[in-house]
């Protein structure tokens, strides 16, 4: 039977330039069972996919900081964004910037964590939130300051918890270490094949095509198991 589906968006959906590969949309709208989107993007992101992609809101954002499920229609969220702005402040103090420039449209709809670019630097940003008690993911887009205990693993849980589904009911798809939380949870994970380290570490199952291709590749697989 073909299981529920959890799926990535930066780097599993989209093409080598962050662009969405418009092949996905038609297996995704067509998914029999649940589809949930989960990413570190802010909640925008997922809500406007699934609305144009056609499918219900199902969305974990912010790495697990954030979920909506339109079944229920509740929005919830965990973390601690004072902290996430705290370590921010601090690294702006220190001469650093964000690096999203004045209006930051990533940062503007995010409630529980903050994200940095990655063409700033690192180290004193790790230095920082760790200083914060805070947790700090490299998902390869960019930098999050999240805290400890969110993830998109506790969230998918809470989410299936009201689809009435278990989360090892779910297969997902994903590229970076923000995912694998999640696939130390679900059934059946797959990391496409540019996805990082931490990512093939925990998925059961690592494809041989890249980004959208890669995705495509694990429905196939999904669909059979
Ligand atoms: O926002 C990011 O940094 C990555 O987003 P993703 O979880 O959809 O890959
Ligand atoms: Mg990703």
């Amino acid at each position: 039977m073909t299981p529920p589906l959890a799926v990535d968006i930066d780097g599993t959906l989209t093409d080598g330039t962050g662009a969405l590969d418009p092949r996905v949309m038609t297996p995704l709208r067509e998914w029999p069972e649940p589809v949930v989107v989960a990413t570190g993007k802010a909640l925008p992101y997922p809500v406007a996919l699934c609305h144009f992609v056609g499918i219900p809101t199902r969305v974990v954002a912010e790495n697990g900081g954030a979920a909506y499920l339109e079944d229920d229609d509740e929005l919830v969220f965990v973390g601690d964004r004072e902290a996430a702005q705290r370590v921010v402040d601090a690294y702006r103090e220190r001469g650093y910037d964000l690096g999203y420039g004045d209006v930051d449209l990533t940062n503007r709809w995010r409630e529980t964590e903050l994200a940095v670019s990655l063409d700033q630097p690192l180290e004193p940003l790790r230095e920082l939130a760790a200083a914060e008690g805070m947790n700090l993911f490299d998902t390869g887009y960019a930098y999050h300051v999240t805290s400890p205990g969110v993830d998109k693993g506790t969230a998918l849980e809470a989410i299936c918890d009201r689809l009435d589904r278990s989360v090892e009911e779910f297969a997902m798809v994903g590229d970076s270490e923000n995912d694998a939380a999640a696939f130390e949870r679900v059934g059946h994970s797959y990391a496409v094949a540019n996805a990082d380290d931490a990512a093939k570490a925990t998925a059961d199952f690592e494809t041989e095509a890249s980004y959208a291709d890669g995705f495509l590749e694990a429905l196939d697989a999904i669909r059979s198991l």
